[in-house]
């Protein structure tokens, strides 16, 4: 196929888009339809020659967000539509072609991860409306992971819960964690064995080692491990109870407080964006300094705990929206793990960023690597579309 793909990734508010040409020194559109349905809807994006563009969509919903972004492709036909779908449960170990029965088991697993596959289908939905003739593929967060071995993705709970429930750990962020691992690969030019971490929004760490992800810090949903912008990743199981039972709230109301109220903005009570909270350390906010090393201090524990899965630590790789551009978090990170004899090149750090790659340590042989890698999630999707369809075309 030589036609561009459009890659969606429909949120519940916002659908984030790229266009991606066949040919990778060809430009892409991207861009952002945000709030809406909120009457005041927006689309920002990027147009060929690079300028950055805004357009008022009013009370916009997801299917007139979805015109307006057609029209914004100056033309361009994409061939193909490649989905961001969270959760795939233990059906999708790869990507799948969009029909009514694929739709059907994306929702069966909705309850699984109620902030992403609800929305992720909304944009289905309005797509398939919108560009019935296309082919539609489905790319899957969690099917990178379906590689777990059982004692990473079992929990420690009765058999039943797993076997008719699916009550078992996932993982999510996969298309980063493999897209990211493959290219450590191919710049260290071994199969290797990597620790992975995606921190974005959404924040989750990945053991990888000769391509197969062995072990990752989320779980049966996008909540578990971490700390991140409004999650609060790992609590005390027994925390839901207890504030149940103590302070008599509702599940809605924790799940809700856990989901959108926690992490860095709950930590901080300031933000849940690491830009404003390291300003605002810096000018001796107690609650944002507190955040940012919670933030660290977990990711490091993380690290260490997954590097259990590995037979060898060949780097740890860096990457989303804070792993390519905080080179503070980067450094506390890697000083809360001296165990593992790494040695970061502070000039290098600071000036990998912006969506810059490379290597921000000083190597030496039997030494870990550290890498910034800027992840292309949009890039993998279109290239598993791509795949897809050639293999169904044949
Ligand atoms: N220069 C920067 N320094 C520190 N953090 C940054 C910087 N630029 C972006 N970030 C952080 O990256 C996070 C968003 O990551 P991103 O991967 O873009 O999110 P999403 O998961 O929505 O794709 C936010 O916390 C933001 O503050
Ligand atoms: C799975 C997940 O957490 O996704 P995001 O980072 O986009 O919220
Ligand atoms: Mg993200």
């Amino acid at each position: 196929m030589n036609e561009p793909v459009l890659v969606i990734n429909c949120g519940s508010s916002s659908i984030k888009y790229a266009l991606v040409p066949a040919a990778a020194d060809q430009p892409r559109l991207t861009g952002l339809a945000e709030r809406l349905g909120s009457g005041d809807a927006r689309l920002k994006g990027v147009d060929s020659r690079g300028e950055a563009f805004t357009r008022d969509l009013g009370d916009a919903g997801h299917v007139e967000a979805l015109a307006a972004i057609l029209e914004g492709l100056e033309g361009r036909r994409p061939g193909a539509v490649g989905h961001r779908i969270v959760h795939g449960g233990e059906q999708f170990t790869r990507a799948a072609l969009i029909d009514d029965e694929v739709v059907a088991a994306i929702e069966a697993t909705s309850a699984l991860a109620p902030l992403h596959n609800p929305a992720n289908l909304q944009g289905v939905a309005a797509t398939r409306a919108l560009f019935a003739e296309l082919p539609q593929v489905a790319v899957f967060d969690t099917a990178f992971h379906q590689s777990l071995p059982p004692r990473a993705y079992r929990y420690a709970l009765p058999e039943a819960l797993y076997r008719e429930h699916g009550i078992r750990r996932y993982g999510f962020h996969g298309t980063s964690h493999a897209y990211v691992s493959a290219r450590a690969d191919a710049l260290a030019g071994i199969e290797g064995g990597w620790l992975t971490a995606h921190l974005g929004n959404g924040c989750s760490t990945a053991a990888v080692w000769q391509g197969q992800s062995l072990d990752t810090s989320m779980g049966l949903t996008p909540l578990e491990g971490l700390v991140m912008g409004t999650r609060s990743g790992d609590v005390d199981p027994g925390l839901h109870a207890h504030l149940a039972r103590e302070l008599g709230w509702s599940l809605e109301r924790i799940n809700d407080v856990l989901n959108r109220g926690s992490g860095l903005l709950g930590l901080s009570g300031l933000s849940n964006d690491m830009r404003e909270l390291e300003a605002a350390a810096e000018a001796g906010h107690a609650g944002a300094a507190l955040a940012v090393e919670v933030f660290c201090s977990r990711i490091a524990k993380s690290l260490a705990a997954l590097s259990c899965a590995l037979p060898r630590l060949d780097g740890i790789v860096f990457t989303g929206g804070i792993g390519e551009n905080s080179p503070r978090v980067r450094e506390q990170v890697v000083a809360l793990l001296p165990h593992f004899g790494l040695a970061l090149d502070p000039e290098a750090n600071r000036e990998t960023i912006r969506g810059h790659e490379g290597r921000i340590d000083a190597p030496a042989p039997n030494r870990p690597a550290l890498w910034v890698i800027p992840t292309d999630e949009e890039g993998r999707i279109a290239d598993e579309t791509r795949q897809l369809l050639g293999e169904t075309a044949r």
